[in-house]
Order: C-alpha cells, then structure tokens, then sequence
C-alpha cells in the first residue's frame, strides 16, 4: 500500500506538481526516471562492486580513509547503541570505509550498507550519498525520499568532504535500516555528520601542510584552539594554497581563494600571523573580515624544513657544524676533503661566523698532532718565534684575524714558515681577501685555498643552532615561545653565531619560568649599525637572503633591515619569482 502511494507520488512530481517533497528530492526523483530510465517498483539487488574493484578503490581513497578513520571512530562512539551505520564513500559513491553493529552484519549488507556497496544516485537511485554527490551539500534523504521501494526503510544523512583544493573527495553518511517517522529525527543526525566532516577536512589539511603556515578561524573564541570551524593552508607569502569547505564560505567569492594572497580576502597579512599564535591571548587574535565582522585566528608556524642531510663522508668535528644548511654543507665538504692535506688554508668571513670553531675543526680531521691558536692583533715577532719554539712533528698554526698582522711580524711569520714545514697555516680574516693586504709571497704561502663561511642571516638552520645551543647552554627544560622563534627567526644577525649565542643567553637567563618570550629577549642590534661587514664582505643578493627565508617577505625584510614594500619593489624590479 506504501508502495503504491510512493509510486504515485512520483508520478505527481514528474508531471510538475508539488507534493511538499524537498526540491532536491524531487530534483533527483525526475533524474531517476528521465535520465538513468529507473523502474521504483523494481527491487534492484544492492550494487557491490567486485573485491578487486574494491581495492582499486580503496586505495585511491587511502590518504582519505586515514585522515578519516579516528573521526569515524569517535563519531561511531557517540551513536553506538542506536542502531546508526557509519558509511565512508568516494566521491563516486562507493562505501570504502564502514562501522557498522556486528549484529545486524545481515541485514546492513542486504539493505547495501556495506564495504564496496556502490551509492551513486544512478545506479542506486535517490539516496543519501548519491543526493549529497549531486548537490554537494549535506542531505537527509529519509524513509520514501528513496526512489526506489527497496530502500523507502532506510533514512540516510549524508555531508560531502572536500580535499583542500576544493574537490569533492569523499561522503560521510549515517543510516538507520529502521527509523521514527518524521524527517525531524535526523536533525541531530545531520549536525553530528556535518561535524565530522568538517574535521575529516581539518585533519587533512593538516596532515598536507607541515612545511606551510596554517591560518585556523573560528567566531568563537573559546573554540578556536580546540574545536576552530575553518582554516587555511598558506605558503611563505602569504598565498593560499589550500582550504577547508568551511573557510570558502568566509570569503565573499569563495570559489577564487586559491592563490591569492590571504590580505586580498582577509584584513591580515603573512606579517600578521606570527601574531596569532597559540601563546598570544586568543582574545587579542582577531581578524577584520571584507563585510566588517570579525573572527580570531590562530596561527600555527611551518615546521623548520627538514633539509637532506647529506652525511660528511666522515662526520666527526666537521658535520657538527651544520644542522643541514646547504651553504654550509657544501664548505664544510670542501673542508673534509682538505683536512688531511698540507694545503694552507684561508677561513674568511664577517664577525662571528665561526672561522676560528671551523679552524678547530679542520685541525681535528686532520693528521696534526700539535695544535697553535694565535691572535694577530698585537702579536710581536718575538712572540710568534717563542710560541712556535716547542714545535715539534705535524703542527696546524691557527692565526687569526691574519689583517691585524703587524708589517714586522709578518716577515717574522714568512721566515718561521721558510724554516718550519711542519707548521701547517689555518688564518682566518674578516676580510675579502683582495683586501688583506699582505706581502703578496707571505699571502701566497698563507691561503692555498680560500672558504668562505656565510653569514648567519643566510643559513637555513638557524632555528637548528637555537636548539642546538638553548639545549647545551641553558637548563634542559628551556624553550622559545612561537612568537620569540619568529622574532629571532626574522633578525639580521650582524654579529652571526657570537651574537645569537648572547642574545640567547640573556634571554635564558631573564625569563622566568621554562618558556622565552618575545619581552625576555634583548632588542635587536640596528642592522645599520653593522658598518664593519658592509663595507668589508660583498653583500649577497636579494635572492639569496629570500632563499634564506624560504620566500617569507616579511622575514627577508627584517633580516635585510628594510621594510616589506621595499622587498616587494626590489623583487619586482629584479624580475624574481619564487621557486615553483
Ligand atoms: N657552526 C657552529 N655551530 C655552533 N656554534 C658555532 C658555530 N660556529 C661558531 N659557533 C660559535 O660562535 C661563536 C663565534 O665563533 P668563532 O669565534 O669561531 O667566530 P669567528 O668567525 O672566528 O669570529 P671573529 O672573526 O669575530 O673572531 C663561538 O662561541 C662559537 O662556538
């Protein structure tokens, strides 16, 4: 009799009446009959797709299926005991993914709520999945919304998943074999469904993003950090390269976000962000939207790139000095490979770069047993001969700081060097060494070969050194604050190694408790204060400090001492692009 009166009904709706059926449902009823030729009365078996239909599936939807199942899980939890059945699909419609009550396994997989059963609205007719693929929208489809009289016990609620690009990727559905007459049943149902959807999307786009900032949005702001409603996955530059379903409807033309820059769409820009991270109040993290509303945002860095750490062919002293910087990488292979040799060596660098440690270090892989550190400033010829009096076997000769040699002492040195071949020179310089300016012969037999070891505003494991050196020189427990890491992150460094390694233990000592924040750390030096390496080492290229920062404009700003729109007109007028 139900039956009847369903097939009835259809009847009316395909003629244009109205029979207060939602329009999706008769939408989806007049493609049934007119599009796929469907027959209501007829009782089509479930579509299951073939075992190894299922596995082609099922991996296409792997990463889908993983950043799911935990949701699925606790979503389960939560309607255990109703009789609710947890269906994942693919965007075509079949169930990969399924939490179901081992009791009712019969029934559920005769009713088609099963792994492999194949939901699309045209081959199964009306129903949840199929609606939710079509509009792409979330939907009940409840009791004789079904086209087809074999489903019209079932009520199914179902709410689409996006991939961060913005494509369909998957259908969660809950579904009852057996339900309470009206539709309004599901209510709860439905926002359960669309909850879990929604933080399937989150997950994802966090799982995607671990080398991107991440921008979290939420009207509320007790729910920001733990439950937030949208986010976006953002590059260096403040572009957006992803998006959960959720924050599409923020914007006012949700369907163009991609790739645009977040302060084209939201009142804050790549400068903001750190700003809005987790140790700030999140009260204080608001957001102006285009239509003059507000929402707090929390911020959530990029972790630190994790370079290839291409292994020193011997390690030891050497690989120490690199937490994978390939600058670094590269000198310090050069290095390796001169150590065991007799070449005199010349280390150059600004202030602080650690010539005298990567001196150390050499003399460490090398053959020489005696070891000589010697200050040029002030060094007498009479010094130098008493130091090197005891030298006896393979001896490396560190000299640093060789330009401060006095005229005296450097025909003293030539002379030591005439009579003592063992003595193997290590100088270090500040300066280039066209600008030395020693006797050319005492030059010669002093730099057989030139390193040069980068500043530290363009190494790319500065956040490696902090680590490296908060661990070994302050109290275990001791750790920097997100802002703090940004801050320092973003400075220019015109003392390199030496100033970092003060600035952080200040900041160590001046905090109270186990976190540095941004007041614990001392101001930064004026980067025009730094006249000596200005006028002494040749300035790299803007491109060389953005690689540096990995693109992030407002950090390459503050490491050069300019502001953004300085950045921002160089590199246009330079005709540079980030790397693809
Ligand atoms: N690769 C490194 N890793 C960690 N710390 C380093 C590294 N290189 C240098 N340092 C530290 O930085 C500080 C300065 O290093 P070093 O004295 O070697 O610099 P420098 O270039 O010789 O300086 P200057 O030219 O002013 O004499 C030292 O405390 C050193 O231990």
């Amino acid at each position: 009799m139900k039956a009847a009166r369903h097939v009835e009904e259809i009847g009316r709706v395909l003629e244009g009446s109205q029979t207060g059926r939602d329009s999706f449902v008769s939408a989806s009823w007049r493609r049934c009959v007119e599009l796929y030729g469907m027959d209501p009365m007829r009782a089509d078996p479930a579509h299951i797709v073939t075992d190894a239909e299922l596995r082609d599936h099922r991996k296409q939807a792997e990463w889908m299926i993983a950043a799911a199942r935990s949701g699925l899980q606790s979503l389960f939890r939560q309607v255990a005991g109703q009789n609710y059945v947890l269906l994942l699909t693919d965007a075509k419609g079949v169930c990969v993914d399924f939490f179901g009550d081992d009791l009712f396994t019969e029934d559920l997989r005769s009713a088609g709520l099963y792994l492999g059963s194949n939901w699309s609205e045209d081959l199964a007719g009306t129903c949840g999945v199929g609606a939710c693929i079509v509009t792409q929208e979330p939907v009940t489809v409840h009791q004789d919304d079904h086209f087809g009289n074999a489903h019209i016990a079932l009520s199914c609620t179902a709410a689409p998943i996006f991939d961060s690009l913005g494509q369909l990727a998957a259908v969660l559905d809950i579904s009852l074999l057996r339900s309470p007459a009206p539709k309004t049943s599901q209510n709860l149902a439905m926002s359960l469904v669309t909850t879990a959807a929604r933080r399937v999307e989150m997950a994802n786009l966090m799982a995607e993003s671990p080398r991107d900032w991440v921008l979290r949005l939420s009207s509320s702001p007790e729910f920001l950090d733990v439950d937030p409603e949208a986010a976006v996955r953002l590059d260096g530059a403040g572009r957006v390269l992803g998006y959960t379903r959720a924050a599409r409807r923020l914007f006012p033309d949700g369907s163009t976000i991609l790739g645009h820059r977040i302060d084209e769409v939201l009142g804050v820009s790549v400068d903001d962000l750190p700003d809005l991270m987790r140790d700030r109040p999140t009260e204080e993290r608001i957001i102006e939207m285009p239509d003059g509303g507000a929402l707090f945002g929390h911020a959530i860095a990029p972790k630190a790139p994790r370079q290839p750490h291409q292994r020193m062919r011997q390690g030891g002293a050497l690989a120490g000095l690199t937490g994978g910087d390939p600058g670094m990488m590269r000198l310090l292979d050069q290095a390796e490979r001169l150590a065991p040799g007799a070449v005199p060596l010349l280390i150059t660098g600004e202030t602080g770069t650690g010539k005298t440690r990567l001196a150390r270090a050499i003399h460490m892989t090398s053959k020489a047993q005696g070891f000589l550190s010697l200050e040029c400033a002030g060094l007498s010829a009479q010094a130098l001969a008493e130091a090197c009096l005891d030298v006896a076997g393979p001896t490396t000769l560190v000299l640093r700081r060789i330009e401060d040699l006095s005229p005296e002492t450097a025909t003293a040195l030539s002379g030591l060097l005439d009579r003592r071949p063992q003595l193997r020179p290590l100088s270090t310089s500040c300066l280039e060494p066209a600008r030395i300016g020693l006797p050319r012969p005492l030059f010669h037999r002093l730099a057989g070969c030139v390193l040069t070891v980068p500043p530290l505003r363009l190494r790319r494991d500065l956040d490696w050194l902090m680590t490296r050196h908060l661990r070994r020189h302050a109290a275990d427990t001791i750790r920097l604050s997100p802002s703090a890491r940004a801050d320092l992150m973003g400075r220019s460094w015109p003392g390199n190694i030496r100033e970092l390694e003060q600035v952080l233990d200040v900041a160590a000592a001046l905090c109270v408790g186990p976190v540095i924040d941004l007041p614990d750390l001392p101001a930064a030096i004026d980067p025009g204060a730094d006249a000596a390496p200005a006028a002494t080492a040749p300035r790299e290229s803007l491109e060389q400090v953005l690689a540096a920062c990995d693109w992030n404009m407002a950090r390459a700003a503050r490491r050069l001492g300019v502001n953004r729109s300085t950045i921002l007109r160089r590199i246009r007028a330079a005709g540079l692009h980030p790397p693809a």
